[in-house]
């Protein structure tokens, strides 16, 4: 209890000026099991606390990634997904300038190509992709290089007004490595995924939302707790189900057209074997609320 409080005071103290958690309504509460993390904020919120909220947090740094950090991403996303209270989770970076300016340049330029070619430099950021309960990016500010390539491992992508998406790589004298052209050309098409990677210019949130990076735009100090709010919204059914959407959805990118058909039509049918399609069903004929069960 003692460890929460302290914890709840750090969180308090380090971003009383900026934290976008700070604006959400719903208190938010540091995780009982929370290690303690040097380069991220953890805290469960939502008025029924079943929202996980990781909060990047090296401000000085734009809350470069370095490799301590994407280490105590992974262990958070590994707690959410153990929790079974959690729902749904949200990424986002301290304060409103950036949410992460990429990878940890300071940290990466003194790597040999032995070093990442024979250490796989990159393979365990893709932990995020591989989470199975849906993560919201809630992106201010820059999201640059990997900071762009972790926010497209999440599922949904919200983003501040003066939110900037960009893959400036190419004036660091390299490419992108965890996804930036991949992700980006499923995202935007193959033109503008081309010109952000050629000339390492960033598109401002309007326009990543227009070419469908991004679902929606909102003031910079609503971001969060409209993530927040999407995310108990998911919370609120079944997490079997919401698990089995997100493979579905995800499969597409994947797939062809005929493969992807016929994984959801199976999905579907799967999801006629559990109590959370029942209890769904017979609310709605009973006008009442589901009460799921997640099984
Ligand atoms: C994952 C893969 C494969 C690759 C990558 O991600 S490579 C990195 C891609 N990102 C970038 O190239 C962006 C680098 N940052 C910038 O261009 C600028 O910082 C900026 C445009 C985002 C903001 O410029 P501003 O003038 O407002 O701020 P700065 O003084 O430049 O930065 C403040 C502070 O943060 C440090 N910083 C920023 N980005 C990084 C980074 N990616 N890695 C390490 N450190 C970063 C910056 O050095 C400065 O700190 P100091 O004053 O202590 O040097």
């Amino acid at each position: 209890m003692a460890a929460l409080r302290v914890t709840a005071q750090k969180l308090l103290q380090t971003n009383s000026a900026f934290s976008p958690l700070l604006a959400v309504p719903a208190l938010s509460r540091a995780c009982h099991h929370e290690p303690n993390f040097e380069y991220i904020n953890v805290s469960k919120v939502g008025e029924k606390q079943n929202v996980g909220m990781i909060e990047l947090n090296r401000p000085k740094a734009l809350n470069a990634l370095c490799d301590g950090l994407m280490a105590e991403v992974q262990t958070a996303l590994k707690q959410f997904e153990a929790d079974t209270d959690v729902g749904c989770i949200v990424l986002t970076g301290a304060g409103q300038k950036a949410f992460a300016a990429g990878a940890d340049i300071k940290e990466m330029s003194g790597r040999q190509f032995q070093e990442v070619f024979g250490g796989n430099f990159l393979a365990h950021w893709s932990h995020l992709a591989d989470t199975t309960k849906p993560v919201i990016a809630a992106v201010n500010g820059y999201a640059l290089g990997g900071g762009c390539e972790i926010a497209m491992m999440c599922d949904i992508i919200y983003a501040g007004e003066k939110a900037r998406f960009g893959q400036p790589e190419i004036a660091l004298g390299t490419i992108p490595g965890a996804g930036g052209t991949q992700r980006l050309i499923r995202a935007v098409g193959k033109s503008l995924a081309m010109e952000m990677c050629l000339t390492g210019n960033p598109i401002t949130a309007q326009e990543a939302q227009q070419a469908g990076l991004v679902s929606k735009v909102f003031p910079a100090d609503q971001l969060v707790p409209e993530a927040v709010k999407t995310a108990e919204k998911i919370a609120s059914h079944s997490k079997l189900v919401v698990a089995m959407a997100k493979e579905a959805v995800n499969a597409s990118q994947e797939m062809t057209l005929r493969e992807g058909l016929r994984f959801e039509k199976r999905i579907f049918h799967a999801s006629f074997a559990t109590n959370d399609r029942r209890e769904g069903m017979a609310a709605f004929v009973e006008k009442r609320k589901a009460d799921f069960t997640d099984s």
